[in-house]
């Protein structure tokens, strides 16, 4: 039987961590903002964006939240988001992904202040994590971290498989772990034999988008496996990307979904907000 990681109880350390801290900052006067801005209506993001909203009021930060039409121009997004820029009560800015189609997704992430980027999309924050000296890292490779961290997990040297490459969590996520000394290999829908090269895995991380397509063929006994996914089943259950009654017996430790890294993504939205507004009052360099 695998040691479940609890997802709920880390992010709840790192958010009281957030909470002591923003606590000490009120005190010279400087609080914490976050604007979130979601355009439509999906009913998924729906609920992202108030577990936002509700963390940020557990840590103490300002937060203010944008519902823009799903039919909003591109100009009255950029507008917005120019504004949150100029603002100082605003230390970080979240656009909610996906956008609908007519918005170019890389033009809007583009105008968000490198400064304000607490998800750490932006060209400039994307490449201070390839050379190791960043301020943001995306907040939901950085969850995986502190969770990796929390259960033990040893990663001097350990293979890693990381399944998914995108912008936002396979690539970083590779990085973070090649950063802790860990052999990483980044897997995706053309890999040759992809259950074999699972298996080589000490540490398997899943962020492919499919609902339970992890089985037990995929993993070493042993490993720890760290489901990112974020689906519905058949009957419209939230699962993730690990089919977890067939892996947990096999596994070391695993993830569960939900509770595990969903909150994680957003326990460290709170931590980079926090970052932001340390930089923007110069308290870092
Ligand atoms: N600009 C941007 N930044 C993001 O960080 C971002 C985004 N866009 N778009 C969508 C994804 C997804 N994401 C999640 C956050 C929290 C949970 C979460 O709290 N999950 C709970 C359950 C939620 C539920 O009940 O549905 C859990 O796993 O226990 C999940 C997913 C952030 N994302």
């Amino acid at each position: 039987m695998a040691k479940l990681i609890n997802g709920k109880e880390v992010s709840a350390q790192v958010k009281a961590r957030v909470a002591a801290e923003t606590e000490e900052l009120k005190k010279k006067g400087i609080v914490p903002g976050l604007a979130v801005i979601l355009v439509g209506d999906d009913p998924a993001s729906q609920v992202y964006v108030r577990n936002k909203k509700r963390a940020c009021e557990e840590v103490g930060f300002l937060s203010e939240e944008y519902r823009l039409a799903a039919d909003v121009t591109q100009d009255e997004l950029l507008s917005l988001i120019e504004s949150l820029n100029a603002r100082s009560d605003i230390s970080g800015i979240l656009v909610q992904l996906p956008l609908p189609k007519h918005l170019d997704e890389k033009a809007v992430l583009n105008v968000i202040s490198p400064l304000k980027d607490v998800d750490a999309f932006q060209p400039v924050n994307v490449g201070r994590i390839m050379i190791g000296d960043y301020h943001f890292l995306p907040c939901t490779p950085a969850g995986v971290m502190e969770l990796l961290k929390s259960a033990d997990v040893d990663l001097c040297g350990k293979r890693a498989v990381v399944i998914g490459r995108s912008n936002i969590v396979g690539k970083p996520m590779a990085m973070l772990l090649m950063h802790e000394n860990a052999t990483v290999t980044i897997c995706h829908s053309r890999t040759k034999d992809l259950p074999s090269v699972c298996r080589e895995a000490d540490v398997l991380v899943a962020a492919i988008g499919k609902a339970k397509f992890v089985t037990a063929d995929f993993v070493k006994p042993g490993a720890a496996v760290i489901d990112v996914g974020m689906n519905r089943d058949e009957n419209g259950k939230l699962c993730g990307d690990v089919d977890f009654d067939s892996v947990e017996p096999v596994a070391g430790c695993i993830t569960p979904v939900p509770g595990g890294v969903g909150p994680m993504t957003i326990a460290m939205l709170m931590q980079n907000t926090l970052m932001a507004a340390k930089i923007q009052n110069g308290m870092i360099k």
